[in-house]
């Protein structure tokens, strides 16, 4: 696990925007998070979002698929058959990072893109291996957090797969003890979703601020 994780306490200098990155474990909670913030005004730029177009039918990612691992993972409606494919880099670690060395050069460049074109006041990456894959320029780490249990009950119902499997995917990420160690900010998403409001205004308010002092700094 590379602590690759590179912060910034100003400013991003090549961006000129205050970056954020959010992630959490599978089912943590990300995107209701990320959610609220959006509310608020903040731009997000969702990296797992970001894939899943690339990835869709006619997504700039599927040639490249198709030409590395062949037409039977790609579906009869010309999407990456995501059911496959994460059969197949569960069980082999090389075609995980053929299928990373396809698609991360290519969410790298449509961040830069929406990054360039984002207006809010300041701009939350959602990285869900932020930890694991890091290298992200980051001016906060804001970490979703709930108990492994809770992860699992959620994963399980929203997309319907197994324990054997959502326990799979956990194994590969990151630990809750490794992601809050590089932590800036935490939200516990343990409770009910009204739970999370005052925290996510709370830390709106803080980003701004911080956002705001950090613009002056470059003017
Ligand atoms: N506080 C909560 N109370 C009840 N359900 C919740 C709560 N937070 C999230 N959920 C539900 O749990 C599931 C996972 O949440 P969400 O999609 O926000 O997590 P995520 O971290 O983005 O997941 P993934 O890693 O799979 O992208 C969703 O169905 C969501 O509606």
């Amino acid at each position: 696990m590379s602590s690759a994780v590179d912060q910034q306490k100003t400013t991003n200098i090549a961006t000129g925007k205050f970056l954020i990155g959010l992630t959490g474990g599978i089912g943590s909670g990300k995107t209701s998070v990320a959610n609220g913030f959006a509310e608020r005004g903040a731009s997000v730029i969702d990296t797992d979002a970001i894939a899943h177009s690339l990835t869709a039918p006619g997504g700039t990612a599927i040639t490249a698929i198709q030409a590395a691992f062949g037409n039977d993972i790609i579906s009869p409606q010309g999407a990456m058959d995501r059911a496959k494919m994460r059969a197949l880099v569960f069980s082999d670690v090389r075609q995980k990072l053929r299928l990373e060395a396809i698609l991360h050069p290519m969410i790298r460049a449509e961040v830069a893109r929406q990054t360039k074109l984002a207006t809010g006041p300041y701009i939350i990456y959602v990285v869900p291996l932020l930890v694991e894959k890091g290298h992200w320029k980051l001016a906060r780490i804001l970490v979703v957090d709930c108990d492994e249990e809770l992860q699992m009950q959620r994963v399980m119902q929203r997309d319907g797969l197994s324990e054997q499997v959502v326990k799979a995917i956990m194994a590969q990420q990151a630990t809750r003890t490794q992601r809050l160690a590089v932590a800036t900010d935490v939200i516990q998403n343990q409770g009910a979703f009204e739970a999370l409001i005052p925290e996510i205004d709370r830390l709106h308010q803080l980003y701004c601020q911080l956002s705001s002092a950090n613009q002056t700094e470059y003017l």
